[in-house]
């Protein structure tokens, strides 16, 4: 049984500080998190924790935001069924629902069962919400499609019922690894590997889609091996970070010889679309 570390955080004014603080937990080391109405809980494993963890998270010392905090330790099982309490479906476009499997079964055209548990998307969060959109947007038939960064697969589960004729889902975190493939078995998914690790797992296969909802920091640092491994004619889907981030990302994968082509924006969150 994990261990995880769970710091409660009352935030006022809520917005946009909830948002600063999750990205900043996020780059500090922490994995999960849930809004409420107070704020946010963020959770990390307790081999990650150190006692420095917030040092780095800057909004912590801001005059312009209340934010505190409690700490509790907590085994994985208590975390599952706080998520399954707060767990409502959700709708993208009216074409597609995450839902989890204790739901009622949704009449929208794509229907994706997740059972998150610790593992980030089920597309809550603004930037899992914007990349269905995308993936909605665009035509995957016949596509191989890589997802980086996968968290419960919700991505490529999606890439796989537009058509996508092959998908491989990587995520560095073992309890995302596993948590996709149970979701992917739960989708009756028949085209998706996952695999867990990196970047450096890539260089054998080539990709018409790559999907990344990560961190300004790991896609900027991978971006080339992302891209060495695009087909000609592809599209390359990007989340995880903020509007100010985009100059940086864009430059980039303007180096590496993509375009932008489309941007979507949700409370300052963006996720891009690119092409070669
Ligand atoms: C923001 S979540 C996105 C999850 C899901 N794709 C979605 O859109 O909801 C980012 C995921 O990237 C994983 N991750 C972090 N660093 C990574 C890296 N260097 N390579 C692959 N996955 C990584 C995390 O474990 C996490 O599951």
């Amino acid at each position: 049984m994990n261990i995880y570390i769970a710091y409660h955080f009352v935030v006022n004014p809520l917005q946009p500080a909830t948002d600063i603080l999750t990205a900043e937990l996020g780059y500090a080391g922490f994995e999960s998190f849930v809004e409420n109405e107070d704020g946010v809980s963020a959770y990390i494993q307790k081999q990650d924790w150190h006692e420095h963890i917030l040092e780095d998270v800057e909004i912590l010392t801001s005059e312009n935001y209340s934010i505190n905090y409690t700490i509790e330790e907590i085994e994985q099982q208590n975390w599952n069924r706080e998520w399954e309490t707060n767990f409502h479906p959700i709708v993208v476009d009216d074409k597609c629902t995450v839902r989890a499997p204790f739901h009622e079964k949704p009449d929208t055209q794509f229907d994706l069962i997740i059972e998150p548990k610790m593992s980030f998307g089920t597309g809550h969060h603004e930037t899992t919400h914007m990349m269905i959109q995308h993936l909605l947007k665009n035509d995957l038939k016949g596509k191989v499609v890589l997802d980086m960064g996968c968290g419960t697969a919700v991505l490529a589960i999606l890439a796989e019922k537009l058509g996508a004729k092959k998908v491989d889902a990587i995520d560095i975190d073992n309890w995302c690894y596993l948590n996709s493939l149970e979701n992917t078995e739960r989708n009756n998914c028949t085209k998706i590997s996952v695999f867990e690790g990196d970047a450096s797992l890539l260089g054998e296969q080539f990709y018409d889609v790559i999907i990344a909802n990560i961190n300004r920091n790991i896609l900027l640092d991978d971006m080339a091996t992302y891209v060495s491994c695009l087909n000609p004619n592809g599209m390359v889907f990007l989340s995880g970070f903020y509007r100010e981030d985009i100059p940086a990302i864009t430059e980039k994968t303007e180096e590496l010889g993509l375009s932008l082509v489309d941007t979507l924006e949700k409370n300052k969150w963006v996720a891009l679309k690119l092409k070669n």
